[in-house]
Protein backbone atom coordinates (compact mmCIF):
# COMPACT_ATOMS: atom_id res chain seq x y z
CA UNK A 1 0.00 0.00 0.00
CA UNK A 2 1.53 3.53 -0.79
CA UNK A 3 1.47 6.54 1.80
CA UNK A 4 -1.52 8.10 -0.23
CA UNK A 5 -3.89 5.26 0.28
CA UNK A 6 -2.48 4.53 3.78
CA UNK A 7 -3.27 8.14 3.96
CA UNK A 8 -6.97 7.72 3.15
CA UNK A 9 -7.62 4.46 4.80
CA UNK A 10 -6.39 6.07 7.76
CA UNK A 11 -9.12 8.86 7.35
CA UNK A 12 -11.74 6.75 6.12
CA UNK A 13 -11.10 4.43 9.34
CA UNK A 14 -11.19 7.22 11.38
CA UNK A 15 -14.16 9.23 9.92
CA UNK A 16 -16.40 6.43 9.97
CA UNK A 17 -15.63 5.53 13.51
CA UNK A 18 -16.49 8.86 14.84
CA UNK A 19 -19.91 8.60 12.92
CA UNK A 20 -19.66 5.24 14.75
CA UNK A 21 -19.72 6.64 17.96
CA UNK A 22 -21.94 9.72 17.51
CA UNK A 23 -25.26 7.35 16.35
CA UNK A 24 -24.16 5.12 19.26
CA UNK A 25 -24.07 8.10 21.53
CA UNK A 26 -27.35 9.79 20.26
CA UNK A 27 -29.04 6.09 20.34
CA UNK A 28 -28.41 6.08 23.91
CA UNK A 29 -29.72 10.09 24.39
CA UNK A 30 -33.21 9.06 23.32
CA UNK A 31 -33.29 6.52 26.63
CA UNK A 32 -34.44 8.05 29.61
CA UNK A 33 -31.23 7.79 31.16
CA UNK A 34 -30.61 9.35 35.03
CA UNK A 35 -29.60 13.21 34.94
CA UNK A 36 -26.03 14.89 34.26
CA UNK A 37 -24.09 17.09 33.15
CA UNK A 38 -24.50 17.57 29.65
CA UNK A 39 -21.37 15.63 27.54
CA UNK A 40 -19.16 16.79 25.40
CA UNK A 41 -18.96 15.62 21.49
CA UNK A 42 -16.38 12.57 21.50
CA UNK A 43 -15.22 12.86 24.86
CA UNK A 44 -18.21 12.63 26.78
CA UNK A 45 -17.78 13.99 30.83
CA UNK A 46 -14.08 12.91 30.36
CA UNK A 47 -12.49 16.61 31.34
CA UNK A 48 -14.90 16.82 34.13
CA UNK A 49 -13.14 13.32 35.57
CA UNK A 50 -9.62 14.83 34.67
CA UNK A 51 -10.65 18.05 37.11
CA UNK A 52 -11.73 15.68 39.59
CA UNK A 53 -7.67 14.04 39.75
CA UNK A 54 -8.81 10.70 37.66
CA UNK A 55 -11.04 9.40 40.31
CA UNK A 56 -14.85 8.41 38.96
CA UNK A 57 -15.75 8.02 43.05
CA UNK A 58 -15.15 11.87 43.57
CA UNK A 59 -16.19 13.04 40.20
CA UNK A 60 -19.82 11.23 41.12
CA UNK A 61 -20.12 12.44 45.13
CA UNK A 62 -19.44 15.81 43.46
CA UNK A 63 -22.55 15.57 41.19
CA UNK A 64 -24.58 14.13 43.16
CA UNK A 65 -26.07 17.75 44.62
CA UNK A 66 -26.98 18.68 41.46
CA UNK A 67 -28.34 15.94 40.21
CA UNK A 68 -29.52 13.82 42.97
CA UNK A 69 -28.36 10.41 43.99
CA UNK A 70 -28.30 8.47 40.28
CA UNK A 71 -26.32 10.20 37.53
CA UNK A 72 -24.89 9.40 34.57
CA UNK A 73 -21.54 10.46 33.18
CA UNK A 74 -19.71 9.98 29.71
CA UNK A 75 -16.80 7.87 29.51
CA UNK A 76 -16.62 9.24 25.38
CA UNK A 77 -19.36 7.21 24.18
CA UNK A 78 -20.30 5.18 27.09
CA UNK A 79 -22.32 5.97 29.71
CA UNK A 80 -21.48 5.60 33.34
CA UNK A 81 -24.52 5.61 35.88
CA UNK A 82 -23.79 6.19 39.62
CA UNK A 83 -26.13 4.82 42.28
CA UNK A 84 -25.73 6.36 45.31
CA UNK A 85 -28.76 5.86 46.80
CA UNK A 86 -28.73 3.11 49.16
CA UNK A 87 -32.34 1.75 48.30
CA UNK A 88 -32.20 1.60 44.88
CA UNK A 89 -29.16 -0.18 45.04
CA UNK A 90 -30.79 -2.75 47.26
CA UNK A 91 -33.68 -2.76 44.44
CA UNK A 92 -30.66 -3.24 42.01
CA UNK A 93 -28.53 -6.03 43.76
CA UNK A 94 -31.47 -7.82 45.61
CA UNK A 95 -34.54 -7.80 43.51
CA UNK A 96 -32.89 -7.27 40.24
CA UNK A 97 -29.69 -8.79 41.40
CA UNK A 98 -30.40 -11.42 38.56
CA UNK A 99 -30.37 -8.41 35.65
CA UNK A 100 -27.80 -6.33 37.45
CA UNK A 101 -24.87 -9.04 37.68
CA UNK A 102 -22.85 -8.93 34.57
CA UNK A 103 -20.10 -6.85 33.87
CA UNK A 104 -18.84 -4.83 31.26
CA UNK A 105 -16.37 -6.10 28.95
CA UNK A 106 -13.13 -3.40 29.31
CA UNK A 107 -10.59 -3.96 26.16
CA UNK A 108 -8.45 -2.90 29.22
CA UNK A 109 -9.02 -6.12 31.00
CA UNK A 110 -8.79 -8.26 27.93
CA UNK A 111 -5.49 -9.74 28.17
CA UNK A 112 -4.59 -9.61 31.72
CA UNK A 113 -7.97 -11.76 32.21
CA UNK A 114 -7.02 -13.49 29.16
CA UNK A 115 -10.14 -12.73 27.41
CA UNK A 116 -12.76 -11.72 30.27
CA UNK A 117 -12.76 -15.04 32.00
CA UNK A 118 -11.75 -14.37 35.35
CA UNK A 119 -14.11 -14.52 38.27
CA UNK A 120 -14.03 -10.56 38.44
CA UNK A 121 -14.56 -9.55 34.80
CA UNK A 122 -17.08 -12.72 33.93
CA UNK A 123 -20.83 -13.22 33.36
CA UNK A 124 -22.93 -16.23 33.12
CA UNK A 125 -22.50 -19.87 33.39
CA UNK A 126 -18.57 -19.82 33.69
CA UNK A 127 -18.84 -17.32 36.51
CA UNK A 128 -21.96 -18.62 38.31
CA UNK A 129 -19.47 -22.36 38.17
CA UNK A 130 -16.91 -20.56 39.36
CA UNK A 131 -18.05 -18.50 42.59
CA UNK A 132 -19.52 -21.68 43.15
CA UNK A 133 -16.30 -23.38 43.53
CA UNK A 134 -14.49 -20.52 45.60
CA UNK A 135 -17.52 -20.26 47.93
CA UNK A 136 -17.91 -23.71 48.67
CA UNK A 137 -14.11 -24.93 47.88
CA UNK A 138 -11.56 -22.59 48.39
CA UNK A 139 -12.91 -20.44 50.96
CA UNK A 140 -15.88 -22.54 52.58
CA UNK A 141 -15.49 -22.72 56.39
CA UNK A 142 -13.71 -26.25 56.48
CA UNK A 143 -10.85 -25.19 54.26
CA UNK A 144 -10.71 -21.98 56.35
CA UNK A 145 -10.08 -24.26 59.50
CA UNK A 146 -7.39 -26.48 57.37
CA UNK A 147 -5.55 -23.51 56.74
CA UNK A 148 -5.38 -21.63 60.45
CA UNK A 149 -2.05 -22.69 61.06
CA UNK A 150 -0.97 -20.90 57.50
CA UNK A 151 -2.83 -17.86 58.78
CA UNK A 152 -1.56 -18.25 62.48
CA UNK A 153 2.01 -18.03 61.11
CA UNK A 154 1.23 -15.13 59.17
CA UNK A 155 0.17 -12.89 61.81
CA UNK A 156 3.01 -14.58 63.99
CA UNK A 157 6.00 -13.40 60.96
CA UNK A 158 4.18 -9.66 60.96
CA UNK A 159 5.01 -9.47 64.61
CA UNK A 160 8.31 -10.69 64.38
CA UNK A 161 9.17 -8.81 61.37
CA UNK A 162 8.31 -5.47 63.36
CA UNK A 163 10.45 -6.67 66.37
CA UNK A 164 13.31 -7.55 64.27
CA UNK A 165 13.08 -4.40 63.07
CA UNK A 166 12.89 -2.84 66.24
CA UNK A 167 15.97 -4.87 67.49
CA UNK A 168 18.00 -3.93 64.83
CA UNK A 169 16.88 0.08 65.80
CA UNK A 170 19.40 2.12 67.78
CA UNK A 171 16.41 3.42 69.77
CA UNK A 172 14.47 0.43 69.61
CA UNK A 173 12.14 1.62 67.75
CA UNK A 174 10.91 0.19 64.35
CA UNK A 175 10.41 2.75 61.62
CA UNK A 176 8.29 0.26 59.42
CA UNK A 177 5.93 0.38 56.13
CA UNK A 178 3.26 -1.62 57.49
CA UNK A 179 1.36 -2.43 54.67
CA UNK A 180 4.45 -4.15 52.58
CA UNK A 181 5.16 -6.45 55.44
CA UNK A 182 1.39 -7.13 55.83
CA UNK A 183 1.37 -7.14 52.08
CA UNK A 184 4.11 -9.65 51.80
CA UNK A 185 3.05 -12.27 54.32
CA UNK A 186 -0.53 -12.25 53.35
CA UNK A 187 0.23 -12.76 50.31
CA UNK A 188 2.08 -16.27 51.71
CA UNK A 189 -1.13 -17.39 53.38
CA UNK A 190 -3.00 -16.63 50.19
CA UNK A 191 -0.03 -18.57 48.06
CA UNK A 192 -0.55 -21.08 50.75
CA UNK A 193 -4.70 -21.44 50.25
CA UNK A 194 -4.24 -21.13 46.33
CA UNK A 195 -2.03 -24.36 45.53
CA UNK A 196 -2.88 -26.39 48.85
CA UNK A 197 0.88 -26.44 49.59
CA UNK A 198 3.40 -24.31 50.93
CA UNK A 199 5.90 -23.04 47.92
CA UNK A 200 9.45 -22.36 48.92
CA UNK A 201 10.72 -19.03 49.51
CA UNK A 202 12.50 -18.13 46.55
CA UNK A 203 8.71 -18.96 44.07
CA UNK A 204 6.67 -17.56 46.51
CA UNK A 205 9.05 -13.98 46.29
CA UNK A 206 8.89 -14.01 42.06
CA UNK A 207 4.91 -15.13 42.37
CA UNK A 208 3.94 -12.09 44.44
CA UNK A 209 6.42 -9.62 42.31
CA UNK A 210 4.71 -10.94 39.15
CA UNK A 211 1.11 -10.26 40.60
CA UNK A 212 1.75 -6.89 41.70
CA UNK A 213 2.43 -5.90 38.37
CA UNK A 214 -0.28 -7.35 36.40
CA UNK A 215 -2.61 -5.75 39.01
CA UNK A 216 -1.33 -2.58 37.78
CA UNK A 217 -1.92 -4.01 34.92
CA UNK A 218 -5.39 -4.30 35.47
CA UNK A 219 -5.43 -0.26 36.16
CA UNK A 220 -4.30 0.73 32.72
CA UNK A 221 -6.85 3.27 30.87
CA UNK A 222 -7.47 2.27 27.20
CA UNK A 223 -9.35 5.03 25.52
CA UNK A 224 -10.87 2.25 23.03
CA UNK A 225 -12.90 1.40 25.43
CA UNK A 226 -14.88 5.10 24.95
CA UNK A 227 -13.44 6.21 21.53
CA UNK A 228 -13.46 3.75 19.25
CA UNK A 229 -11.08 4.90 16.68
CA UNK A 230 -8.43 4.24 19.20
CA UNK A 231 -9.00 0.49 18.62
CA UNK A 232 -6.80 0.82 15.56
CA UNK A 233 -4.16 1.02 18.16
CA UNK A 234 -5.58 -2.40 19.85
CA UNK A 235 -4.71 -6.05 18.03
CA UNK A 236 -7.41 -8.63 18.15
CA UNK A 237 -6.29 -12.16 19.94
CA UNK A 238 -8.08 -15.30 20.57
CA UNK A 239 -8.82 -16.75 24.08
CA UNK A 240 -8.86 -20.10 24.44
CA UNK A 241 -11.51 -21.73 27.39
CA UNK A 242 -9.48 -22.96 29.63
CA UNK A 243 -5.38 -23.50 29.63
CA UNK A 244 -2.60 -22.50 31.54
CA UNK A 245 -3.11 -19.07 30.66
CA UNK A 246 -6.46 -18.92 32.33
CA UNK A 247 -5.26 -20.98 34.72
CA UNK A 248 -2.87 -17.89 36.27
CA UNK A 249 -4.65 -15.06 35.22
CA UNK A 250 -7.54 -16.95 38.43
CA UNK A 251 -4.84 -17.31 40.17
CA UNK A 252 -3.24 -14.15 39.88
CA UNK A 253 -6.85 -12.86 40.94
CA UNK A 254 -7.51 -14.35 43.47
CA UNK A 255 -3.81 -13.64 44.81
CA UNK A 256 -4.46 -9.45 44.22
CA UNK A 257 -8.02 -9.86 45.36
CA UNK A 258 -7.47 -11.39 48.33
CA UNK A 259 -4.14 -9.59 49.41
CA UNK A 260 -4.46 -5.61 48.29
CA UNK A 261 -7.84 -4.91 50.01
CA UNK A 262 -6.84 -6.62 53.07
CA UNK A 263 -3.02 -5.28 53.65
CA UNK A 264 -4.24 -1.30 52.18
CA UNK A 265 -7.13 -1.76 55.65
CA UNK A 266 -4.60 -2.94 57.74
CA UNK A 267 -2.52 -0.20 57.11
CA UNK A 268 -5.53 2.04 57.21
CA UNK A 269 -6.80 0.72 60.61
CA UNK A 270 -3.85 1.15 61.96
CA UNK A 271 -3.37 4.66 60.83
CA UNK A 272 -6.81 5.60 62.35
CA UNK A 273 -5.98 3.92 65.61
CA UNK A 274 -2.68 6.09 65.85
CA UNK A 275 -4.80 9.24 64.90
CA UNK A 276 -7.21 8.43 68.01
CA UNK A 277 -5.38 7.17 70.72
CA UNK A 278 -8.24 6.99 73.26
CA UNK A 279 -9.22 4.14 70.61
CA UNK A 280 -5.71 2.22 70.59
CA UNK A 281 -6.09 2.87 74.36
CA UNK A 282 -9.39 1.31 75.06
CA UNK A 283 -8.43 -1.49 72.43
CA UNK A 284 -5.24 -2.43 74.48
CA UNK A 285 -7.34 -2.81 77.65
CA UNK A 286 -9.63 -5.07 76.03
CA UNK A 287 -7.50 -6.98 74.48
CA UNK A 288 -5.23 -7.34 77.69
CA UNK A 289 -8.65 -7.83 79.84
CA UNK A 290 -9.83 -10.86 77.46
CA UNK A 291 -6.96 -12.71 76.15
CA UNK A 292 -3.87 -11.72 78.99
CA UNK A 293 -0.42 -12.02 77.61
CA UNK A 294 -1.32 -15.14 75.41
CA UNK A 295 -0.56 -14.02 71.79
CA UNK A 296 -4.64 -13.52 70.50
CA UNK A 297 -6.11 -15.76 68.75
CA UNK A 298 -8.64 -15.99 66.04
CA UNK A 299 -10.90 -17.84 68.91
CA UNK A 300 -10.79 -14.80 70.92
CA UNK A 301 -12.48 -12.66 68.34
CA UNK A 302 -16.07 -13.53 69.33
CA UNK A 303 -15.33 -12.04 72.95
CA UNK A 304 -13.72 -8.56 71.56
CA UNK A 305 -16.60 -6.65 70.38
CA UNK A 306 -15.04 -3.52 70.63
CA UNK A 307 -12.05 -4.75 68.09
CA UNK A 308 -14.64 -5.90 65.77
CA UNK A 309 -16.36 -2.54 66.42
CA UNK A 310 -12.87 -0.63 65.30
CA UNK A 311 -12.70 -3.01 61.96
CA UNK A 312 -16.03 -2.26 61.09
CA UNK A 313 -15.99 1.57 61.57
CA UNK A 314 -12.63 1.78 59.72
CA UNK A 315 -14.19 -0.28 56.46
CA UNK A 316 -17.33 2.91 56.57
CA UNK A 317 -14.56 5.34 57.14
CA UNK A 318 -11.74 4.36 54.61
CA UNK A 319 -13.60 1.53 52.45
CA UNK A 320 -10.42 0.22 49.85
CA UNK A 321 -13.28 1.20 46.88
CA UNK A 322 -15.05 3.85 47.04
CA UNK A 323 -17.45 2.45 45.01
CA UNK A 324 -17.97 -1.55 43.84
CA UNK A 325 -16.49 -2.91 40.58
CA UNK A 326 -18.26 -1.76 37.45
CA UNK A 327 -21.77 -4.20 37.02
CA UNK A 328 -23.58 -3.84 33.83
CA UNK A 329 -27.74 -5.09 32.97
CA UNK A 330 -28.30 -8.64 31.18
CA UNK A 331 -31.35 -6.44 29.32
CA UNK A 332 -32.94 -2.91 29.20
CA UNK A 333 -33.71 -2.23 32.98
CA UNK A 334 -35.62 -0.33 35.30
CA UNK A 335 -34.36 2.25 38.24
CA UNK A 336 -35.59 4.79 40.35
CA UNK A 337 -38.24 5.46 36.93
CA UNK A 338 -34.93 6.09 34.71
CA UNK A 339 -33.40 3.50 31.90
CA UNK A 340 -30.20 1.37 32.46
CA UNK A 341 -29.05 -0.01 29.44
CA UNK A 342 -27.48 -2.88 28.73
CA UNK A 343 -24.50 -0.61 27.21
CA UNK A 344 -23.95 1.62 30.94
CA UNK A 345 -21.31 0.94 33.08
CA UNK A 346 -22.95 0.44 36.48
CA UNK A 347 -21.26 1.26 39.78
CA UNK A 348 -23.10 1.47 43.50
CA UNK A 349 -21.38 4.47 45.77
CA UNK A 350 -20.11 2.74 49.22
CA UNK A 351 -18.36 5.68 50.04
CA UNK A 352 -21.59 7.62 49.70
CA UNK A 353 -23.58 5.31 51.62
CA UNK A 354 -21.10 4.98 54.44
CA UNK A 355 -20.97 8.96 54.50
CA UNK A 356 -24.59 9.83 54.11
CA UNK A 357 -25.35 12.47 56.69
CA UNK A 358 -28.89 11.57 57.35
CA UNK A 359 -27.88 7.73 58.33
CA UNK A 360 -24.37 8.53 60.38
CA UNK A 361 -24.40 11.75 62.59
CA UNK A 362 -20.68 13.52 61.62
CA UNK A 363 -19.90 10.82 58.94
CA UNK A 364 -16.38 11.75 58.69
CA UNK A 365 -15.75 11.23 62.63
CA UNK A 366 -13.49 7.70 63.07
CA UNK A 367 -16.17 6.57 66.01
CA UNK A 368 -15.81 2.62 66.37
CA UNK A 369 -18.66 3.03 69.39
CA UNK A 370 -21.30 3.32 66.51
CA UNK A 371 -21.33 -0.44 66.22
CA UNK A 372 -21.07 -1.09 69.76
CA UNK A 373 -24.60 0.63 69.69
CA UNK A 374 -25.35 -1.29 66.47
CA UNK A 375 -23.19 -4.21 65.34
CA UNK A 376 -24.10 -4.32 61.48
CA UNK A 377 -23.50 -7.31 59.67
CA UNK A 378 -20.49 -6.60 56.69
CA UNK A 379 -23.36 -7.92 53.45
CA UNK A 380 -25.58 -5.29 54.21
CA UNK A 381 -28.30 -7.79 55.88
CA UNK A 382 -29.88 -4.94 58.06
CA UNK A 383 -29.04 -1.74 55.79
CA UNK A 384 -27.18 -0.99 52.54
CA UNK A 385 -25.87 1.94 54.20
CA UNK A 386 -22.83 0.04 55.42
CA UNK A 387 -21.87 -2.49 52.63
CA UNK A 388 -17.81 -2.75 52.42
CA UNK A 389 -18.34 -6.08 50.90
CA UNK A 390 -21.46 -4.88 48.53
CA UNK A 391 -23.97 -7.79 48.33
CA UNK A 392 -26.36 -9.63 46.08
CA UNK A 393 -24.56 -12.14 43.22
CA UNK A 394 -21.28 -10.22 43.18
CA UNK A 395 -20.66 -9.53 46.35
CA UNK A 396 -17.45 -10.18 48.05
CA UNK A 397 -16.90 -13.64 48.37
CA UNK A 398 -13.66 -13.08 50.75
CA UNK A 399 -15.54 -11.26 53.63
CA UNK A 400 -15.52 -14.18 56.11
CA UNK A 401 -11.61 -14.36 55.18
CA UNK A 402 -10.92 -11.05 55.39
CA UNK A 403 -12.88 -9.81 58.51
CA UNK A 404 -10.92 -13.12 60.45
CA UNK A 405 -7.66 -11.40 58.76
CA UNK A 406 -8.25 -7.60 59.42
CA UNK A 407 -9.64 -8.39 63.38
CA UNK A 408 -6.48 -10.74 63.98
CA UNK A 409 -3.60 -9.34 62.61
CA UNK A 410 -4.96 -5.55 63.65
CA UNK A 411 -5.27 -7.08 67.86
CA UNK A 412 -1.90 -9.03 67.73
CA UNK A 413 -0.26 -5.52 66.03
CA UNK A 414 -2.05 -3.63 69.26
CA UNK A 415 -1.38 -6.30 71.63
CA UNK A 416 2.94 -6.21 70.58
CA UNK A 417 3.30 -2.19 70.08
CA UNK A 418 2.97 0.79 70.86
CA UNK A 419 2.37 2.80 67.29
CA UNK A 420 2.77 6.24 65.85
CA UNK A 421 2.21 7.58 62.51
CA UNK A 422 5.91 9.39 60.88
CA UNK A 423 4.98 12.41 61.33
CA UNK A 424 3.40 13.94 57.89
CA UNK A 425 3.72 9.92 56.40
CA UNK A 426 1.55 9.57 53.62
CA UNK A 427 0.14 6.24 52.12
CA UNK A 428 2.83 5.50 49.27
CA UNK A 429 0.39 3.11 47.76
CA UNK A 430 1.69 -0.06 49.29
CA UNK A 431 1.54 1.25 52.67
CA UNK A 432 2.34 4.21 54.97
CA UNK A 433 5.38 4.72 57.21
CA UNK A 434 5.27 3.95 61.05
CA UNK A 435 6.88 3.78 64.15
CA UNK A 436 6.17 0.68 66.43
CA UNK A 437 7.80 0.16 69.86
CA UNK A 438 7.58 -3.01 71.59
CA UNK A 439 5.17 -3.67 74.57
CA UNK A 440 6.44 -5.43 77.25
CA UNK A 441 4.57 -8.26 76.81
C1 LIG B 1 -10.81 -5.67 53.26
C2 LIG B 1 -10.98 -6.68 52.46
C3 LIG B 1 -11.88 -6.70 51.25
C4 LIG B 1 -12.83 -5.79 50.82
C5 LIG B 1 -13.23 -4.47 51.48
C6 LIG B 1 -13.41 -6.32 49.60
C7 LIG B 1 -14.43 -5.69 48.89
C8 LIG B 1 -14.90 -6.14 47.66
C9 LIG B 1 -15.86 -5.42 46.84
C10 LIG B 1 -16.55 -4.11 47.22
C11 LIG B 1 -16.05 -6.16 45.71
C12 LIG B 1 -16.94 -5.76 44.50
C13 LIG B 1 -18.33 -6.36 44.56
C14 LIG B 1 -19.24 -5.83 43.47
O1 LIG B 1 -18.77 -5.51 42.37
O2 LIG B 1 -20.46 -5.70 43.71
C15 LIG B 1 -15.20 -7.34 45.80
C16 LIG B 1 -15.12 -8.31 44.83
C17 LIG B 1 -14.33 -9.44 44.94
N1 LIG B 1 -13.53 -9.81 46.03
FE1 LIG B 1 -13.25 -8.73 47.71
N2 LIG B 1 -12.82 -7.52 49.31
C18 LIG B 1 -11.90 -7.81 50.30
C19 LIG B 1 -11.13 -8.96 50.42
C20 LIG B 1 -11.21 -10.06 49.59
C21 LIG B 1 -10.61 -11.34 49.84
C22 LIG B 1 -9.82 -11.72 51.10
C23 LIG B 1 -10.87 -12.12 48.73
C24 LIG B 1 -10.50 -13.56 48.43
C25 LIG B 1 -10.13 -14.41 49.31
C26 LIG B 1 -11.66 -11.33 47.81
C27 LIG B 1 -12.10 -11.75 46.57
C28 LIG B 1 -12.94 -11.02 45.74
C29 LIG B 1 -13.36 -11.46 44.41
C30 LIG B 1 -12.91 -12.75 43.70
C31 LIG B 1 -14.24 -10.48 43.92
C32 LIG B 1 -14.99 -10.50 42.58
C33 LIG B 1 -16.36 -11.16 42.79
C34 LIG B 1 -17.23 -11.23 41.52
O3 LIG B 1 -17.01 -10.47 40.59
O4 LIG B 1 -18.17 -12.05 41.50
N3 LIG B 1 -11.86 -10.08 48.37
N4 LIG B 1 -14.52 -7.31 46.99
Amino acid sequence: MNFFSLVITTLTVLVASILFDWWYFLKLRTKRLPPGPTPWPIVGTIPDLVKHGGTVGKLSQSLQAKYGKILTVWLGKKPMIFVNDPELAYDALVKQGAYFSNRVKLSSFRDITCGWRVLSTGEGPWTVALRKNIITHMLGPARLKAFKPLRDRAYEDIVNEVKSLAAAAEDGVAQVNLGAVVYGRVSRFVLGLTFGVELEENLMQEIIELSRERFLLAFKFSLGDYVSFMRIFELAKEFPDLNDSVLTSLCAEFLNAAVHSTSLTIDSTMTLVCEHPEVNEKLYREIEAVVGKRAVDESDLPQLPYLSAVIKESLRVKSPGPTTLTHATSELRKLGGYDIPTDAMVLFGLESFHYDPAHWPEPSVFNPERFLENDLDVLGKQTFNYLPFSAGRRACPGSQLAMLELSAAVARLVQNFEWQKVPNAKNTGIGTEFRARPRSV
